[in-house]
């Protein structure tokens, strides 16, 4: 179990000359905040070197002075940071507890580290753009300045991907099928067909079938040879609810669509002697292409999500009962669907009251409380335990994921 550390950061000073919309489309907004730390670190009896990271744009006016404890293995980040296969990281867990702060620094550390690097919200309420002070809307890859390497951010829009799926089918399941039929006699069949309409299935999607779109979709991206520069590809994902059903869903698409395609098949055998009399092209099986090539995918996010080689899934949690519980479940589930986990982040841990703050010090001893929840839990106790401290202010922007990362990811 690594040691505990505690900062106490106190950002001193936070201006940032945004302009009106809160998203200015220029890539990054010049933030001006000097940090001065006065860590008390549980493990380290002196400060170190202040480093000062010298602002990548003249104009903006910040300085973080940042004093860094030794590089200690506390993530395992060296393990992760090493080599150039690519690998994935997902992060997930309880709503609000910093999910998508920690998937945004993560993502900053690799690129600073030499990686080419994607971070994808899957969560249909995407934070990514407050993360990095930056518009990434439109459900495609934005490249953010900053780090010293590329690194680019995927807002997911799940509902864009469905209309492009919905109209796909729409087109190929055109109705030519249908006024056949009914001109045969044989309608019964159309309804039945009919009811196996891919449209039919977006329309009423099974819960967390617009994450499983959205990654498909990440798929198409990652196929595409001109994407091939990733090496790092980090996941900032929806709360637990959404991902499990997420992790849970490929097999679910593929039986089902499966089902789908062999009833299509009989019903599309019996009717091509038919057609074949009268010459009909099979517009139908366009659609029935769509199905398998969706399923096809989906089997490649199944495999993907339970690679141990290449994926790891990383639980974020905050040191209260509640959300070491839920994390506790969230462990036992992934483990179930056969998803990699082998590191929990707890965030946000409150450092030991300097002052007379007794408010701090009830507060705190929870969280300590929270922490040996963790050390007796059977799913929790075998993770790699990150800590993560409070920060005084939000993190966001570059510099200040740049800052977490150097505390969380080490
Ligand atoms: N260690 C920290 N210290 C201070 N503030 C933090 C810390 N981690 C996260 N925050 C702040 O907490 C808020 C929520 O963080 P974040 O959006 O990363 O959580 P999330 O789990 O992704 O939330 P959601 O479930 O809503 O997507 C943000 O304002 C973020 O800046």
């Amino acid at each position: 179990m690594a040691k505990a550390v505690a900062w106490h950061a106190s950002f001193t000073s936070y201006s940032s000359s945004s302009s009106s919309s809160p998203f200015p489309r220029n890539p990054i907004v010049p933030v001006g905040f000097s940090l001065s730390l006065s860590p008390r670190i549980h493990t380290l009896s002196s400060a170190f070197p202040s480093l000062s990271i010298k602002p990548k744009r003249p104009n903006s006016s910040f300085e973080v002075r940042s004093v860094a404890a030794p590089a200690e293995d506390i993530a395992g980040f060296d393990e992760m940071v090493s080599g150039t296969e690519r690998k994935y990281y997902m992060l997930g867990g309880k709503g609000g507890v910093g999910k998508t702060s920690c998937a945004a620094s993560l993502a900053v550390k690799f690129a600073n580290n030499g990686h080419h690097t994607l971070v994808v919200s899957t969560d249909p309420a995407h934070s990514l753009s407050d993360s990095f002070a930056q518009d990434l809307t439109g459900g495609m890859l934005v490249p953010v300045e900053g780090p010293d390497f590329p690194l680019f951010a995927l807002e997911i829009n799940p509902d864009k991907a469905r209309e492009e799926f919905r109209d796909a089918t729409k087109n190929n399941g055109g109705t030519g099928v249908k006024e056949f039929m009914d001109g045969m006699g044989l309608g019964i069949l159309v309804e039945q067909l009919g009811e196996l309409k891919l449209g039919e299935l977006l329309d009423t999607p099974p819960p967390g079938l617009d994450e499983a779109i959205a990654i498909s979709k990440v798929m198409q991206f990652l196929e595409s040879p001109q994407y091939n520069m990733f090496t790092r590809i980090v996941f900032d994902t929806a709360p637990t609810g959404h991902t499990l059903r997420l992790l849970s869903l490929p097999d679910f698409l593929d039986a089902s669509i499966g089902k789908i395609l062999k009833l299509r098949q009989k019903i599309a055998s019996a009717t091509s002697a038919i057609k074949s009399v009268f010459g009909q092209e099979e517009t139908k099986q366009n659609a029935a292409d769509k199905l398998e090539r969706l399923r096809e995918r989906m089997v490649k996010v199944r495999d993907l999500f339970r690679d141990a080689d290449s994926t790891e899934f990383v639980i974020v949690t905050i040191p209260t009962v509640m959300a070491v519980s839920e994390s506790s479940r969230l462990s036992a589930s992934l483990k179930k669907e056969n998803v990699p986990v082998k590191r929990l982040i707890v965030n946000q841990i409150l450092p030991p009251s300097a002052s007379d703050c007794k408010f701090c010090a009830v507060k705190r001893k929870d969280q300590m409380r929270a922490l040996d929840v963790i050390q007796s839990d059977p799913e929790l106790s075998s993770l790699k335990l990150i800590q993560s401290p409070l920060v005084d202010m939000e993190i966001r922007g570059v510099p200040a994921l740049k800052f977490m990362g150097d505390i969380v990811w080490k």
